[in-house]
This record gives structure tokens, C-alpha cells and sequence, in this order.
């Protein structure tokens, strides 16, 4: 749905991605792996429509975004999640927080929205809200305050936040940094489970174990340029690019 066709884009003179292109496929986990600073946050933020590229074209259903009206753009942006490396919660519920994506996309006066205000009693929760939590685990604990939760716990709140506005993209920046490998696992499997509902996940990590476990295609970027990609097995195993090989060899430190 979502696609990047020869995108530029710099901070101030920093030229930081040139000439990229990368489409996210329905129900496909798209890695984008390399090294620290070489652009991938970048390239998920012009994904996300956070910022318009410099150069090239960003196309949700073939047309380009930035060409659009403000009001269709947010309609776009409205299909796309994003979870981001440093996990941001409220410091109210977990339910609250989980539901908090959902109100703020439909409308603050759907059920969710009301529900989120106080105005609708107690909860059930908005359908979609409740399977994101059992998706990432954490059902149990809907009404245990955010505060109280563990930084693994944190980030699957952040990660079910996004599922639950049903998105058909959903963007990942190193979700699990930092995570013990229990919590990497459960988020592991989430994207998995996202992936099968048919979502485009496209996940940018350091992990190159991870890439392998949970990715259908792979993209490695190295200074702002996407060098390789294609499907995992084949730039895992034959990669064309000699400084994409060395870098999934470890021989390219930076
Ligand atoms: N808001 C910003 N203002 C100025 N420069 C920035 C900004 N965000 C990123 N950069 C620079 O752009 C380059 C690419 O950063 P980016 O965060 O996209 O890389 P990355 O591959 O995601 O890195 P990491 O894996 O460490 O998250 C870096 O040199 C970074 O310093």
C-alpha cells in the first residue's frame, strides 16, 4: 500500500537517504538492516508521512501522497502504525494507553473516545484494543497503571497501542532494543501474527538473528542508500552486493 520510489532526504546540508525505493507488501515483514545511523529511522518517518521527501515520491495506493489533500493524507496516515524505539506511555492504564492510538484515529466521540474520557463507565474494551493486548500478551493486566510496567512490558503496550488501530502498515523502529529475549520473543511473535492478518510490517533493526527469524524480505542500508534487497534467504545467503556481504558477515564495523 505503501511505497518509497527514489527518495531523497536531508537534515540541514547532512544528506542522509538518496535514492531509495521500497514497497511494503500485505501480510510480508520487510527488514531494514544496517549498521547505526545510516538512514533507517529516516526512511520510516517519510513512510510514516511525517515528513515529505527530498526527491523521488512516497505512493500510498499509487498516488503520491504529497500531492494529495491535507484531509486524504490524514486519511492515509490513518492506515499506517508506527511503534518507536523509545516507548512513550501515559502514565495512566494500561487499557488507556493501548486504546489511545484507536480514539485519537476514528474520533473522540466513538465509543473508544468516550471510553477514554470517562464518559462510558467501565470498559468492555473496544474489541480491537482487547485482541492487541492478547496478542502481545498482556490481557491480564489491562488495568494495572503503565508505571508499574517493566520496559519489555512497556514496549508491547506500544506495540499493541498500534495494533489496535488495525492498521494495514505497520512501521517497527528497533522495537526491541534493549529487550530481554523473553519480550523480544513475544514481540517477535506479534509481528508474526500481525503479518498473518495481512498487514505489511516493515521493521527497521541491528539484529541480524532477528531479521532472519521473522523477515520474508530483507533491505540492507548502508549510508543512506538501499544496497540489497530482496527475499531473506537470498541476501542472507548469496547477497549480490560486496559491502552488503561484509556487512551481514560482521567484516563492515562502523
Ligand atoms: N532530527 C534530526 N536532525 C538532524 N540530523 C538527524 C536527525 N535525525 C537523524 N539525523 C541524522 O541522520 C542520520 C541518519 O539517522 P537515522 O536515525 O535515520 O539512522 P538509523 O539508521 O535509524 O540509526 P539507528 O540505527 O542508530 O537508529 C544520522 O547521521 C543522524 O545523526
Amino acid at each position: 500500500m505503501i511505497a518509497a520510489h527514489g527518495v531523497g532526504f536531508g537534515y540541514g546540508d547532512e544528506r542522509v537517504l538518496a535514492d531509495v525505493s521500497l514497497a511494503a507488501e500485505p501480510g510480508e515483514t520487510f527488514a531494514l538492516i544496517g549498521p547505526s545511523g545510516t538512514g533507517k529511522t529516516t526512511l520510516l518517518r517519510l513512510l510514516a508521512l511525517f515528513d515529505p521527501p527530498e526527491g523521488g515520491t512516497v505512493t500510498a495506493d499509487d498516488r503520491d501522497v504529497w500531492t494529495l489533500s491535507r484531509a486524504e493524507r490524514t486519511r492515509v496516515r490513518r492506515r499506517v502504525g508506527m511503534v518507536f524505539q523509545s516507548r512513550s506511555l501515559f502514565s495512566t492504564s494500561v487499557a488507556h494507553n493501548a486504546a489511545y492510538g484507536l480514539a485519537v484515529r476514528r474520533s473522540w466521540t466513538d465509543r473508544a473516545g468516550r471510553w477514554l474520557r470517562g464518559l462510558a463507565g467501565e470498559p468492555p474494551l473496544p474489541e480491537s484494543v482487547a485482541e492487541a493486548l492478547d496478542t502481545v500478551g498482556l490481557r491480564g493486566k489491562v488495568r494495572d497503571p503503565a508505571s508499574s510496567l517493566s520496559a519489555g512490558e512497556a514496549q508491547r503496550v506500544a506495540f499493541a497501542r498500534a495494533l489496535a488501530t488495525e492498521p494495514e502498515v505497520l512501521l517497527l523502529d528497533e522495537p526491541t532494543s534493549n529487550l530481554d529475549p523473553r519480550n523480544t520473543a513475544l514481540i517477535e511473535e506479534a509481528v508474526d501474527a500481525a503479518r498473518d492478518r495481512d498487514i505489511a510490517v516493515v521493521i527497521a533493526t541491528h539484529d541480524m538473528q532477528q531479521a532472519e527469524r521473522i523477515a520474508d524480505r530483507v533491505g540492507v542500508m548502508l549510508d543512506g542508500t538501499l544496497i540489497e534487497q530482496g527475499p531473506a534467504a537470498e541476501v542472507f545467503d548469496a547477497p549480490d552486493d560486496d559491502r552488503a556481504r561484509a556487512f551481514i558477515d560482521g567484516e563492515l564495523v562502523y
